[in-house]
């Protein structure tokens, strides 16, 4: 498969590895500045780019019918949009705040548990999510899609970063060192807690999990998740 990587830094150098060890060949190194970029070379494009360039990657790409494999977090008040571009371009697009299948796992567990906990009205449940210096984004994608899990499945309407309120889940964001990603969710009463956590350990596991979803949309048409890639439901 010929990949085209938007985003040459830390996510696009782990990708450019797994997926050469898979066998691919890496056709086009996309980063700020890029000119002249020969679509026309790419079977697929995989974007783990910035907030603010991500959204102008992707579209380009649908505009010459590249499938779209995109990590990057922190531009999706653009989404809707996003999908209806790849729609009306006949394209394919996997948006995922976090490629890991332990990751994928755990929005699985994070949802099972918020239906148990949605009938106990003692708990409070609030998040931490933990990451290296350099990000750009707060709270994490990771953590958004998490709160989204919890809203879908008890009466909490919405998120905070740092807010406290009957019906908002608060979201504590750390930046320290290089930390990869930790997410942590916790449910608390007066006389316990429950709390589940995933540590990524580096950031092998987002690599692999987006070069195996760039290998499964090869033929397809519209908008998938991660899911659907790794038949979890
Ligand atoms: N969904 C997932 O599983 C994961 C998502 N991420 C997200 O991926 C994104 C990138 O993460 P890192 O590689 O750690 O960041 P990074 O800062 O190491 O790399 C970002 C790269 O994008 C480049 N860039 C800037 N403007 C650009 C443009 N117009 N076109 C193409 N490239 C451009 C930068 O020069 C830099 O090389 C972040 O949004 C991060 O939150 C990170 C890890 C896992
Ligand atoms: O910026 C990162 O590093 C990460 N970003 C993603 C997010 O915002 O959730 C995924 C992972 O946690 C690492």
């Amino acid at each position: 498969m010929r990949i085209a990587l938007f985003g040459y830094g830390k996510m696009g150098k782990m990708i450019e590895e797994i997926a050469q060890k898979r066998g691919h060949e890496i056709v086009a190194k996309v980063d700020v500045g890029a000119e002249d970029i020969d679509y026309a070379s790419m079977d697929v494009a995989i974007d783990f780019s910035t907030p603010d360039s991500a959204f102008e990657n992707i579209t380009g790409c649908f505009e010459h019918g590249v499938p779209v494999i995109c990590g990057t977090t922190g531009w999706l008040d653009q989404y809707n949009e996003a999908v209806d571009l790849c729609n009306a371009n006949k394209s394919a697009f996997i948006y995922a705040s976090n490629f890991s299948l332990g990751v994928n796992i755990f929005f699985e567990l994070n949802a099972h548990l918020a239906k148990m906990m949605s009938k106990l009205n003692k708990y409070k449940v609030s998040m931490e999510e933990i990451h290296h210096t350099q990000k750009l984004d707060a709270p994490s994608g990771t953590a958004i899609t998490l709160a989204e899990g919890i809203i879908n499945n008890t009466a909490y309407t919405s998120w905070q970063l740092e807010a406290s309120g009957e019906k908002i889940i608060p979201i504590t964001s750390k930046r320290e060192g290089m930390v990869p990603g930790t997410h942590s969710i916790c449910y608390e009463s007066s006389v316990d807690s429950i709390e589940i956590k995933h540590t990524a350990h580096n950031r092998e596991g987002f690599a692999l999990g987006a070069v195996i979803a760039a290998e499964w949309i090869q033929g397809k048409t519209g908008v998938f998740s991660m899911k659907d890639v790794l038949n979890l439901s």
